[in-house]
Protein backbone atom coordinates (compact mmCIF):
# COMPACT_ATOMS: atom_id res chain seq x y z
CA UNK A 1 0.00 0.00 0.00
CA UNK A 2 1.20 3.50 -0.72
CA UNK A 3 2.30 5.33 2.36
CA UNK A 4 0.80 8.78 2.68
CA UNK A 5 2.05 11.05 5.40
CA UNK A 6 0.53 14.21 6.74
CA UNK A 7 2.75 17.12 5.85
CA UNK A 8 2.50 20.85 5.48
CA UNK A 9 0.74 21.27 2.13
CA UNK A 10 3.35 23.85 1.10
CA UNK A 11 6.04 21.18 1.15
CA UNK A 12 6.57 19.76 -2.30
CA UNK A 13 9.69 17.69 -1.68
CA UNK A 14 10.98 16.15 1.50
CA UNK A 15 13.98 13.93 2.23
CA UNK A 16 14.09 11.93 5.42
CA UNK A 17 17.38 10.47 6.58
CA UNK A 18 18.70 9.55 3.11
CA UNK A 19 21.84 7.46 2.74
CA UNK A 20 23.60 6.82 -0.56
CA UNK A 21 26.89 5.13 -1.20
CA UNK A 22 28.64 4.69 -4.56
CA UNK A 23 31.06 2.09 -3.13
CA UNK A 24 29.13 -0.57 -1.24
CA UNK A 25 28.81 1.44 1.92
CA UNK A 26 32.55 2.06 2.31
CA UNK A 27 31.74 5.76 2.27
CA UNK A 28 28.47 7.66 2.17
CA UNK A 29 27.88 10.47 -0.30
CA UNK A 30 24.52 11.09 1.37
CA UNK A 31 24.88 10.57 5.06
CA UNK A 32 21.52 10.88 6.81
CA UNK A 33 20.30 13.78 4.69
CA UNK A 34 17.00 15.38 5.71
CA UNK A 35 15.44 18.48 4.18
CA UNK A 36 12.17 20.04 3.16
CA UNK A 37 11.46 22.16 0.09
CA UNK A 38 8.47 24.46 -0.06
CA UNK A 39 6.50 24.92 -3.27
CA UNK A 40 7.42 27.90 -5.44
CA UNK A 41 10.65 28.62 -3.60
CA UNK A 42 14.08 29.42 -4.97
CA UNK A 43 16.52 27.23 -3.10
CA UNK A 44 20.28 27.49 -3.45
CA UNK A 45 22.18 24.27 -2.68
CA UNK A 46 25.65 25.24 -1.55
CA UNK A 47 28.62 23.53 0.02
CA UNK A 48 32.09 22.31 -0.77
CA UNK A 49 32.85 20.09 -3.77
CA UNK A 50 31.83 16.53 -3.01
CA UNK A 51 29.39 17.44 -0.25
CA UNK A 52 26.54 15.49 -1.91
CA UNK A 53 24.46 18.08 -3.78
CA UNK A 54 24.51 16.33 -7.17
CA UNK A 55 24.01 12.92 -5.59
CA UNK A 56 20.87 14.24 -3.91
CA UNK A 57 19.62 15.66 -7.21
CA UNK A 58 20.13 12.30 -8.91
CA UNK A 59 18.12 10.63 -6.14
CA UNK A 60 15.31 13.17 -6.67
CA UNK A 61 14.97 12.23 -10.31
CA UNK A 62 15.30 8.50 -9.70
CA UNK A 63 18.62 8.21 -11.55
CA UNK A 64 20.06 6.97 -8.26
CA UNK A 65 18.12 5.18 -5.56
CA UNK A 66 19.03 5.86 -1.93
CA UNK A 67 20.00 2.75 0.00
CA UNK A 68 18.22 4.03 3.10
CA UNK A 69 15.76 6.76 4.01
CA UNK A 70 12.68 8.15 2.35
CA UNK A 71 11.95 10.76 -0.28
CA UNK A 72 8.51 12.33 -0.59
CA UNK A 73 7.14 14.24 -3.57
CA UNK A 74 3.80 15.93 -2.80
CA UNK A 75 3.50 13.97 0.47
CA UNK A 76 3.82 10.66 -1.39
CA UNK A 77 6.80 8.42 -0.84
CA UNK A 78 8.90 7.92 -3.97
CA UNK A 79 9.14 4.15 -4.39
CA UNK A 80 11.50 4.15 -7.40
CA UNK A 81 9.24 1.69 -9.28
CA UNK A 82 9.73 1.86 -13.06
CA UNK A 83 6.20 3.05 -13.84
CA UNK A 84 6.38 5.79 -11.27
CA UNK A 85 9.78 7.05 -12.41
CA UNK A 86 8.59 8.25 -15.81
CA UNK A 87 5.92 10.36 -14.12
CA UNK A 88 8.43 11.63 -11.52
CA UNK A 89 10.90 12.67 -14.22
CA UNK A 90 8.22 14.62 -16.05
CA UNK A 91 7.54 16.61 -12.87
CA UNK A 92 11.07 16.99 -11.55
CA UNK A 93 13.49 17.94 -14.31
CA UNK A 94 17.23 18.19 -13.97
CA UNK A 95 19.51 20.36 -16.08
CA UNK A 96 22.97 18.86 -15.80
CA UNK A 97 26.10 20.92 -15.24
CA UNK A 98 27.63 19.68 -18.49
CA UNK A 99 25.10 19.87 -21.39
CA UNK A 100 27.06 17.15 -23.22
CA UNK A 101 25.77 14.70 -20.59
CA UNK A 102 22.23 15.64 -21.48
CA UNK A 103 21.98 16.34 -25.22
CA UNK A 104 21.96 13.22 -27.33
CA UNK A 105 19.81 13.99 -30.40
CA UNK A 106 21.22 15.19 -33.68
CA UNK A 107 19.05 18.29 -34.12
CA UNK A 108 17.76 20.91 -31.74
CA UNK A 109 14.10 20.15 -32.61
CA UNK A 110 14.56 16.39 -32.13
CA UNK A 111 16.32 17.00 -28.85
CA UNK A 112 13.56 19.17 -27.35
CA UNK A 113 10.70 17.02 -28.69
CA UNK A 114 12.09 13.79 -27.21
CA UNK A 115 10.55 14.30 -23.74
CA UNK A 116 6.95 15.10 -24.76
CA UNK A 117 6.93 12.30 -27.38
CA UNK A 118 8.27 9.87 -24.80
CA UNK A 119 5.40 10.87 -22.52
CA UNK A 120 2.98 9.93 -25.30
CA UNK A 121 2.05 13.40 -26.50
CA UNK A 122 0.90 13.50 -30.15
CA UNK A 123 3.14 14.88 -32.93
CA UNK A 124 0.86 17.90 -33.16
CA UNK A 125 0.82 18.63 -29.42
CA UNK A 126 4.57 18.14 -29.23
CA UNK A 127 5.18 20.55 -32.11
CA UNK A 128 3.17 23.25 -30.35
CA UNK A 129 5.00 22.70 -27.06
CA UNK A 130 8.43 22.67 -28.67
CA UNK A 131 7.76 25.82 -30.71
CA UNK A 132 6.60 27.59 -27.56
CA UNK A 133 9.74 26.77 -25.67
CA UNK A 134 12.00 27.59 -28.65
CA UNK A 135 10.40 30.98 -28.80
CA UNK A 136 10.45 31.52 -25.01
CA UNK A 137 14.14 30.63 -24.67
CA UNK A 138 15.15 32.52 -27.83
CA UNK A 139 16.53 29.42 -29.53
CA UNK A 140 15.21 30.37 -33.00
CA UNK A 141 18.54 31.76 -34.35
CA UNK A 142 20.27 28.39 -33.98
CA UNK A 143 17.35 25.97 -34.14
CA UNK A 144 18.52 24.44 -37.41
CA UNK A 145 22.07 23.73 -36.27
CA UNK A 146 23.08 20.19 -35.26
CA UNK A 147 23.40 20.00 -31.46
CA UNK A 148 27.11 19.09 -31.60
CA UNK A 149 27.81 22.39 -33.41
CA UNK A 150 26.27 24.60 -30.73
CA UNK A 151 28.31 26.82 -28.43
CA UNK A 152 28.39 26.10 -24.68
CA UNK A 153 25.79 28.78 -23.94
CA UNK A 154 23.50 27.57 -26.74
CA UNK A 155 23.80 23.98 -25.50
CA UNK A 156 22.80 25.18 -22.05
CA UNK A 157 19.73 26.92 -23.53
CA UNK A 158 18.73 23.72 -25.31
CA UNK A 159 19.26 21.58 -22.20
CA UNK A 160 16.99 23.95 -20.24
CA UNK A 161 14.46 23.74 -23.11
CA UNK A 162 14.59 19.91 -22.82
CA UNK A 163 13.29 20.23 -19.29
CA UNK A 164 10.98 23.25 -19.61
CA UNK A 165 9.02 21.64 -22.43
CA UNK A 166 7.89 18.97 -19.95
CA UNK A 167 6.30 21.74 -17.82
CA UNK A 168 7.85 20.40 -14.62
CA UNK A 169 6.89 21.45 -11.10
CA UNK A 170 10.47 21.40 -9.91
CA UNK A 171 13.54 22.27 -11.96
CA UNK A 172 16.94 21.29 -10.69
CA UNK A 173 19.84 23.26 -12.10
CA UNK A 174 23.28 21.92 -11.33
CA UNK A 175 25.60 24.93 -11.54
CA UNK A 176 23.78 26.45 -14.51
CA UNK A 177 26.33 29.21 -15.04
CA UNK A 178 29.39 26.93 -14.97
CA UNK A 179 31.65 27.65 -17.97
CA UNK A 180 29.36 30.41 -19.32
CA UNK A 181 30.57 33.90 -20.21
CA UNK A 182 28.95 36.87 -18.39
CA UNK A 183 26.45 37.47 -21.21
CA UNK A 184 25.20 33.89 -21.19
CA UNK A 185 25.24 33.81 -17.39
CA UNK A 186 22.93 36.83 -17.36
CA UNK A 187 20.73 35.15 -19.93
CA UNK A 188 20.47 31.92 -17.89
CA UNK A 189 19.77 33.95 -14.74
CA UNK A 190 17.01 35.73 -16.60
CA UNK A 191 15.47 32.41 -17.65
CA UNK A 192 15.66 31.21 -14.04
CA UNK A 193 13.86 34.37 -12.88
CA UNK A 194 11.09 33.77 -15.40
CA UNK A 195 10.71 30.18 -14.24
CA UNK A 196 10.25 31.23 -10.64
CA UNK A 197 7.79 33.93 -11.65
CA UNK A 198 5.79 31.19 -13.32
CA UNK A 199 5.58 29.31 -10.02
CA UNK A 200 8.16 26.60 -10.75
CA UNK A 201 10.15 25.51 -7.71
CA UNK A 202 13.83 25.93 -8.56
CA UNK A 203 16.62 24.05 -6.83
CA UNK A 204 20.02 25.30 -7.88
CA UNK A 205 23.46 24.05 -6.95
CA UNK A 206 25.86 26.95 -7.13
CA UNK A 207 29.20 28.05 -5.76
CA UNK A 208 28.43 31.68 -6.61
CA UNK A 209 27.81 33.24 -3.20
CA UNK A 210 26.97 36.65 -4.65
CA UNK A 211 24.30 35.24 -6.91
CA UNK A 212 22.85 32.89 -4.26
CA UNK A 213 22.70 35.68 -1.68
CA UNK A 214 20.62 37.88 -3.96
CA UNK A 215 18.55 35.21 -5.69
CA UNK A 216 17.61 32.56 -3.18
CA UNK A 217 14.70 32.45 -0.77
CA UNK A 218 16.57 29.84 1.21
CA UNK A 219 20.07 28.42 1.28
CA UNK A 220 20.73 24.76 2.09
CA UNK A 221 24.32 24.35 3.12
CA UNK A 222 25.58 20.83 2.46
CA UNK A 223 28.45 19.30 4.37
CA UNK A 224 29.58 15.67 4.21
CA UNK A 225 26.32 14.36 2.79
CA UNK A 226 23.86 16.25 4.96
CA UNK A 227 22.52 19.73 5.60
CA UNK A 228 24.78 21.65 7.97
CA UNK A 229 22.58 24.75 8.05
CA UNK A 230 19.55 26.11 6.26
CA UNK A 231 18.02 29.55 6.45
CA UNK A 232 17.51 32.81 4.63
CA UNK A 233 20.59 34.08 2.76
CA UNK A 234 21.03 36.71 5.49
CA UNK A 235 21.01 34.07 8.23
CA UNK A 236 23.38 31.69 6.47
CA UNK A 237 25.84 34.29 5.19
CA UNK A 238 25.98 36.02 8.59
CA UNK A 239 27.29 32.80 10.10
CA UNK A 240 31.00 32.97 9.38
CA UNK A 241 31.67 29.68 11.20
CA UNK A 242 29.58 27.55 8.87
CA UNK A 243 30.82 29.41 5.79
CA UNK A 244 34.39 28.55 6.69
CA UNK A 245 33.50 24.92 7.35
CA UNK A 246 31.97 24.66 3.87
CA UNK A 247 34.71 26.52 1.97
CA UNK A 248 32.49 29.53 1.22
CA UNK A 249 33.26 33.24 1.40
CA UNK A 250 30.69 35.86 2.45
CA UNK A 251 29.08 37.73 -0.48
CA UNK A 252 31.01 40.87 -1.52
CA UNK A 253 28.05 43.14 -0.81
CA UNK A 254 27.95 41.98 2.82
CA UNK A 255 31.69 42.41 3.27
CA UNK A 256 31.50 45.92 1.89
CA UNK A 257 28.46 46.76 4.01
CA UNK A 258 30.19 45.54 7.18
CA UNK A 259 33.32 47.48 6.34
CA UNK A 260 31.27 50.68 5.86
CA UNK A 261 29.54 50.04 9.21
CA UNK A 262 32.88 49.53 10.97
CA UNK A 263 34.08 52.83 9.56
CA UNK A 264 30.93 54.53 10.89
CA UNK A 265 29.76 55.49 7.39
CA UNK A 266 26.63 53.34 7.61
CA UNK A 267 24.61 52.32 10.65
CA UNK A 268 24.83 48.63 11.42
CA UNK A 269 21.16 48.76 12.37
CA UNK A 270 20.25 49.00 8.68
CA UNK A 271 18.86 45.79 7.20
CA UNK A 272 21.50 43.82 5.33
CA UNK A 273 21.54 45.10 1.73
CA UNK A 274 20.32 42.48 -0.73
CA UNK A 275 22.53 43.65 -3.59
CA UNK A 276 24.91 46.38 -4.72
CA UNK A 277 22.03 48.65 -5.75
CA UNK A 278 20.58 48.54 -2.23
CA UNK A 279 24.00 49.28 -0.77
CA UNK A 280 24.50 52.15 -3.19
CA UNK A 281 21.16 53.57 -2.09
CA UNK A 282 22.22 53.46 1.56
CA UNK A 283 25.37 55.33 0.67
CA UNK A 284 23.59 58.00 -1.34
CA UNK A 285 20.98 58.42 1.42
CA UNK A 286 23.76 59.11 3.92
CA UNK A 287 24.65 62.27 2.03
CA UNK A 288 21.23 63.68 1.37
CA UNK A 289 18.91 62.46 4.04
CA UNK A 290 19.14 61.38 7.66
CA UNK A 291 16.12 59.18 7.06
CA UNK A 292 16.24 56.57 4.41
CA UNK A 293 13.50 54.72 2.81
CA UNK A 294 10.67 56.89 1.64
CA UNK A 295 10.86 58.10 -1.92
CA UNK A 296 7.34 59.34 -2.55
CA UNK A 297 7.20 63.02 -3.50
CA UNK A 298 6.37 65.23 -0.53
CA UNK A 299 2.73 66.12 -0.49
CA UNK A 300 1.58 69.33 1.10
CA UNK A 301 -0.30 67.45 3.76
CA UNK A 302 1.70 65.17 5.95
CA UNK A 303 0.20 62.62 8.26
CA UNK A 304 2.65 61.00 10.60
CA UNK A 305 2.53 57.71 12.44
CA UNK A 306 4.57 55.56 14.74
CA UNK A 307 4.64 51.85 14.07
CA UNK A 308 5.56 49.99 17.26
CA UNK A 309 6.90 46.58 16.25
CA UNK A 310 7.19 43.85 18.85
CA UNK A 311 7.87 40.13 18.68
CA UNK A 312 4.53 39.65 20.46
CA UNK A 313 3.21 37.55 23.32
CA UNK A 314 0.19 35.38 23.87
CA UNK A 315 0.25 36.13 27.61
CA UNK A 316 -2.23 38.99 28.06
CA UNK A 317 -1.15 39.65 31.66
CA UNK A 318 2.42 40.56 30.73
CA UNK A 319 1.39 42.20 27.42
CA UNK A 320 -0.67 44.83 29.23
CA UNK A 321 2.21 45.98 31.41
CA UNK A 322 5.00 45.68 28.82
CA UNK A 323 4.11 46.09 25.13
CA UNK A 324 0.96 48.09 25.85
CA UNK A 325 2.83 50.27 28.36
CA UNK A 326 5.64 51.00 25.89
CA UNK A 327 3.11 51.95 23.22
CA UNK A 328 1.23 54.20 25.69
CA UNK A 329 4.50 55.98 26.52
CA UNK A 330 5.20 56.44 22.81
CA UNK A 331 1.78 57.94 22.25
CA UNK A 332 2.21 60.27 25.24
CA UNK A 333 5.61 61.45 23.96
CA UNK A 334 4.31 61.92 20.39
CA UNK A 335 0.71 63.10 20.74
CA UNK A 336 0.54 64.32 17.12
CA UNK A 337 1.36 60.90 15.70
CA UNK A 338 -1.09 58.10 15.05
CA UNK A 339 0.10 54.90 16.71
CA UNK A 340 0.01 51.52 15.00
CA UNK A 341 1.02 48.13 16.28
CA UNK A 342 2.65 45.20 14.49
CA UNK A 343 4.02 41.91 15.79
CA UNK A 344 6.62 39.83 14.03
CA UNK A 345 5.82 36.36 15.39
CA UNK A 346 3.38 34.72 12.98
CA UNK A 347 2.84 31.90 15.45
CA UNK A 348 1.81 34.23 18.27
CA UNK A 349 -0.44 36.31 15.98
CA UNK A 350 -2.16 33.08 14.92
CA UNK A 351 -2.50 31.87 18.49
CA UNK A 352 -3.99 35.13 19.77
CA UNK A 353 -6.39 35.24 16.83
CA UNK A 354 -7.59 31.68 17.41
CA UNK A 355 -7.90 32.10 21.18
CA UNK A 356 -9.15 35.69 21.59
CA UNK A 357 -10.50 36.48 18.12
CA UNK A 358 -8.16 39.48 18.05
CA UNK A 359 -6.17 40.10 14.88
CA UNK A 360 -2.81 41.75 15.34
CA UNK A 361 -1.16 42.99 12.17
CA UNK A 362 2.19 41.79 10.96
CA UNK A 363 4.51 44.49 9.60
CA UNK A 364 3.24 44.26 6.03
CA UNK A 365 -0.39 44.46 7.10
CA UNK A 366 0.32 47.44 9.35
CA UNK A 367 2.10 49.25 6.49
CA UNK A 368 -0.90 48.59 4.24
CA UNK A 369 -3.28 49.86 6.92
CA UNK A 370 -1.26 53.07 7.29
CA UNK A 371 -1.35 53.56 3.53
CA UNK A 372 -5.12 53.19 3.51
CA UNK A 373 -5.33 55.72 6.36
CA UNK A 374 -3.33 58.24 4.34
CA UNK A 375 -0.21 58.19 6.52
CA UNK A 376 2.72 59.80 4.71
CA UNK A 377 5.62 59.50 7.19
CA UNK A 378 6.32 56.53 9.40
CA UNK A 379 8.65 56.20 12.36
CA UNK A 380 9.16 52.49 12.93
CA UNK A 381 10.25 51.70 16.47
CA UNK A 382 10.99 48.08 17.27
CA UNK A 383 10.82 46.88 20.86
CA UNK A 384 13.34 44.19 19.94
CA UNK A 385 16.21 43.80 22.36
CA UNK A 386 18.97 43.33 19.79
CA UNK A 387 19.68 44.02 16.14
CA UNK A 388 19.11 40.40 15.19
CA UNK A 389 17.23 38.46 12.54
CA UNK A 390 13.79 39.64 13.68
CA UNK A 391 14.85 43.25 13.30
CA UNK A 392 16.40 42.69 9.85
CA UNK A 393 13.29 40.94 8.57
CA UNK A 394 11.04 43.62 10.02
CA UNK A 395 12.97 46.29 8.12
CA UNK A 396 12.83 44.31 4.88
CA UNK A 397 9.05 44.03 5.24
CA UNK A 398 8.62 47.75 5.96
CA UNK A 399 10.95 48.80 3.15
CA UNK A 400 8.88 46.85 0.65
CA UNK A 401 6.57 49.90 0.95
CA UNK A 402 9.38 52.38 0.35
CA UNK A 403 7.86 53.79 -2.82
CA UNK A 404 4.49 54.45 -1.23
CA UNK A 405 5.50 56.71 1.64
CA UNK A 406 7.26 60.02 1.86
CA UNK A 407 9.54 58.73 4.58
CA UNK A 408 10.08 55.57 6.57
CA UNK A 409 12.58 55.89 9.42
CA UNK A 410 13.72 53.22 11.82
CA UNK A 411 14.49 53.59 15.51
CA UNK A 412 17.15 51.31 16.93
CA UNK A 413 16.40 48.23 19.00
CA UNK A 414 17.12 48.42 22.72
CA UNK A 415 20.80 47.49 22.66
CA UNK A 416 22.43 49.27 19.75
CA UNK A 417 25.02 51.75 20.96
CA UNK A 418 27.47 51.91 23.86
CA UNK A 419 25.17 54.49 25.53
CA UNK A 420 22.24 52.08 25.18
CA UNK A 421 24.19 49.42 27.04
CA UNK A 422 24.95 51.83 29.87
CA UNK A 423 21.35 53.06 30.02
CA UNK A 424 20.10 49.46 30.18
CA UNK A 425 22.54 48.71 33.01
CA UNK A 426 21.20 51.79 34.85
CA UNK A 427 17.60 50.73 34.28
CA UNK A 428 18.28 47.25 35.65
CA UNK A 429 20.37 48.24 38.63
CA UNK A 430 17.81 50.85 39.72
CA UNK A 431 15.14 48.16 39.54
CA UNK A 432 17.21 45.82 41.75
CA UNK A 433 18.56 48.38 44.21
CA UNK A 434 17.90 46.09 47.17
CA UNK A 435 20.18 43.34 45.83
CA UNK A 436 22.80 42.62 48.53
CA UNK A 437 26.39 41.48 48.01
CA UNK A 438 25.36 37.95 49.08
CA UNK A 439 22.88 37.79 46.25
CA UNK A 440 23.32 37.52 42.51
CA UNK A 441 20.93 38.63 39.80
CA UNK A 442 20.85 36.24 36.83
CA UNK A 443 19.15 37.67 33.76
CA UNK A 444 17.71 35.39 31.06
CA UNK A 445 18.08 36.79 27.53
CA UNK A 446 16.66 35.04 24.48
CA UNK A 447 19.79 34.49 22.37
CA UNK A 448 20.11 33.95 18.62
CA UNK A 449 22.32 32.35 15.97
CA UNK A 450 22.75 35.85 14.46
CA UNK A 451 26.15 37.43 15.10
CA UNK A 452 24.39 40.15 17.14
CA UNK A 453 24.21 37.51 19.90
CA UNK A 454 27.67 38.70 21.01
CA UNK A 455 25.94 41.64 22.72
CA UNK A 456 24.81 39.40 25.60
CA UNK A 457 28.33 38.40 26.61
CA UNK A 458 29.50 41.98 26.05
CA UNK A 459 26.79 43.35 28.34
CA UNK A 460 27.54 40.74 30.99
CA UNK A 461 31.15 41.98 30.87
CA UNK A 462 30.03 45.62 31.10
CA UNK A 463 28.00 44.89 34.24
CA UNK A 464 31.22 43.64 35.88
CA UNK A 465 33.22 46.56 34.47
CA UNK A 466 30.75 49.00 36.05
CA UNK A 467 31.18 47.34 39.45
CA UNK A 468 28.20 44.97 39.42
CA UNK A 469 30.10 41.75 39.88
CA UNK A 470 26.93 40.04 41.11
CA UNK A 471 24.86 40.55 37.93
CA UNK A 472 25.03 37.87 35.21
CA UNK A 473 23.44 37.73 31.79
CA UNK A 474 22.86 34.49 29.93
CA UNK A 475 20.55 33.30 27.17
CA UNK A 476 18.07 30.51 26.80
CA UNK A 477 18.96 29.67 23.19
CA UNK A 478 22.59 30.62 22.65
CA UNK A 479 25.75 31.79 24.44
CA UNK A 480 26.22 32.53 27.35
CA UNK A 481 24.48 29.30 28.26
CA UNK A 482 23.10 28.08 31.56
CA UNK A 483 26.20 25.92 31.85
CA UNK A 484 28.47 29.00 31.79
CA UNK A 485 26.14 30.81 34.21
CA UNK A 486 26.28 27.95 36.71
CA UNK A 487 30.10 28.07 36.61
CA UNK A 488 30.26 31.85 36.99
CA UNK A 489 27.67 31.98 39.76
CA UNK A 490 29.44 29.13 41.54
CA UNK A 491 32.70 31.10 41.47
CA UNK A 492 30.87 34.04 43.12
CA UNK A 493 29.46 31.83 45.91
CA UNK A 494 26.20 33.72 46.60
CA UNK A 495 23.60 32.81 49.22
CA UNK A 496 20.74 33.57 46.92
CA UNK A 497 20.04 33.72 43.17
CA UNK A 498 17.45 36.19 41.90
CA UNK A 499 16.24 35.30 38.39
CA UNK A 500 14.68 37.80 35.99
CA UNK A 501 13.92 37.76 32.26
CA UNK A 502 16.04 39.95 30.02
CA UNK A 503 13.22 40.02 27.49
CA UNK A 504 10.60 42.70 26.91
CA UNK A 505 7.76 40.49 28.15
CA UNK A 506 7.65 37.92 30.93
CA UNK A 507 5.98 35.32 28.71
CA UNK A 508 6.62 31.68 27.85
CA UNK A 509 10.38 31.70 28.33
CA UNK A 510 10.18 33.55 31.65
CA UNK A 511 7.33 31.44 33.01
CA UNK A 512 8.53 28.07 31.75
CA UNK A 513 12.26 28.05 30.93
CA UNK A 514 13.15 30.41 33.75
CA UNK A 515 10.72 30.12 36.66
CA UNK A 516 8.88 26.79 36.41
CA UNK A 517 9.40 23.64 38.48
CA UNK A 518 10.38 21.68 35.37
CA UNK A 519 13.71 19.91 36.04
CA UNK A 520 15.57 21.81 33.29
CA UNK A 521 14.26 25.28 34.13
CA UNK A 522 16.85 27.77 35.38
CA UNK A 523 14.98 27.89 38.69
CA UNK A 524 15.29 24.13 39.17
CA UNK A 525 18.90 24.00 38.02
CA UNK A 526 20.05 26.73 40.42
CA UNK A 527 17.96 25.13 43.17
CA UNK A 528 19.60 21.76 42.45
CA UNK A 529 22.98 23.46 42.68
CA UNK A 530 22.10 24.35 46.29
CA UNK A 531 21.03 28.00 46.04
CA UNK A 532 18.04 29.77 47.44
CA UNK A 533 16.31 30.97 44.25
CA UNK A 534 13.80 33.78 43.75
CA UNK A 535 12.31 34.24 40.26
CA UNK A 536 11.03 37.73 39.46
CA UNK A 537 8.50 37.59 36.62
CA UNK A 538 8.96 41.12 35.39
CA UNK A 539 9.59 41.84 31.70
CA UNK A 540 11.99 44.60 30.64
CA UNK A 541 8.98 46.52 29.29
CA UNK A 542 7.89 47.07 32.90
CA UNK A 543 11.09 48.97 33.74
CA UNK A 544 10.67 52.74 33.49
CA UNK A 545 14.27 53.18 32.34
CA UNK A 546 13.83 50.72 29.48
CA UNK A 547 10.62 52.35 28.25
CA UNK A 548 12.38 55.72 28.41
CA UNK A 549 15.20 54.39 26.25
CA UNK A 550 12.78 53.34 23.49
CA UNK A 551 11.29 56.84 23.54
CA UNK A 552 14.79 58.30 23.22
CA UNK A 553 15.46 56.05 20.22
CA UNK A 554 12.28 57.36 18.64
CA UNK A 555 13.23 60.97 19.36
CA UNK A 556 16.61 60.41 17.68
CA UNK A 557 14.94 59.60 14.37
CA UNK A 558 12.21 62.23 14.61
CA UNK A 559 14.25 65.11 13.32
N1 LIG B 1 29.79 8.39 -10.06
C1 LIG B 1 30.42 8.38 -8.89
N2 LIG B 1 31.14 7.32 -8.49
C2 LIG B 1 31.76 7.30 -7.28
N3 LIG B 1 31.71 8.32 -6.39
C3 LIG B 1 31.03 9.41 -6.74
C4 LIG B 1 30.34 9.50 -8.00
N4 LIG B 1 29.75 10.72 -8.06
C5 LIG B 1 30.04 11.36 -6.90
N5 LIG B 1 30.80 10.58 -6.10
C6 LIG B 1 31.29 10.91 -4.75
O1 LIG B 1 30.17 11.27 -3.92
C7 LIG B 1 30.50 12.37 -3.09
C8 LIG B 1 29.48 13.48 -3.32
O2 LIG B 1 29.65 13.97 -4.64
P1 LIG B 1 28.60 14.95 -5.33
O3 LIG B 1 28.96 15.01 -6.77
O4 LIG B 1 27.22 14.55 -4.96
O5 LIG B 1 28.98 16.32 -4.60
P2 LIG B 1 28.61 17.83 -4.98
O6 LIG B 1 28.27 18.48 -3.69
O7 LIG B 1 27.59 17.85 -6.05
O8 LIG B 1 30.02 18.38 -5.50
P3 LIG B 1 30.38 19.56 -6.59
O9 LIG B 1 30.16 20.84 -5.88
O10 LIG B 1 31.83 19.28 -6.85
O11 LIG B 1 29.51 19.35 -7.80
C9 LIG B 1 31.94 12.77 -3.42
O12 LIG B 1 32.78 12.19 -2.46
C10 LIG B 1 32.17 12.15 -4.79
O13 LIG B 1 33.53 11.76 -4.95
Amino acid sequence: MEEIFFMNSDIILKAEDLYFSYDDEQSHSLNGLSLEIKKGQKIAFMGANGSGKSTFFLCCTGILKPQKGKLFFHNKEVTYKKKELLDLRSKIGIVFQDPDNQLFSASVYQEISFGPLNLGHSEEETKKEVEEVIDYLEITPFRHKPTHALSGGQKKQVSIADILVMKPEIIILDEPAAALDPKHTTMVNHIVDQMTQNGITVLMATHDVNYAYEWADEILLFHEGKVLMHGTPAQVFSNRGVLKQTNLEPPAVLELFESLCRKGILKSSLPLPKNLNALEKYISDVKINTHYGGTKTVSKETKKAILAVSFGTSHNDTRKITIDAIEQDMQAAFPDYALYRAWTSKMIIKKVNARDGVHICNVKEAMEKMLQDGITDVLVQPTHVINGIENDLMKEDALAFQEQFHSISFGDPLLTSEQDNLAVIDAITSEFKTLTKDEVLVLMGHGTTHYANAIYAALDYTFKDKGYSNIFLGTVEAYPTMESLLKMVHAYQPKKVVLAPFMIVAGDHAKNDMASDEPDSWYSQFKAAGYDVEPVLKGLGEYTGIRKLFIEHLKTIDC
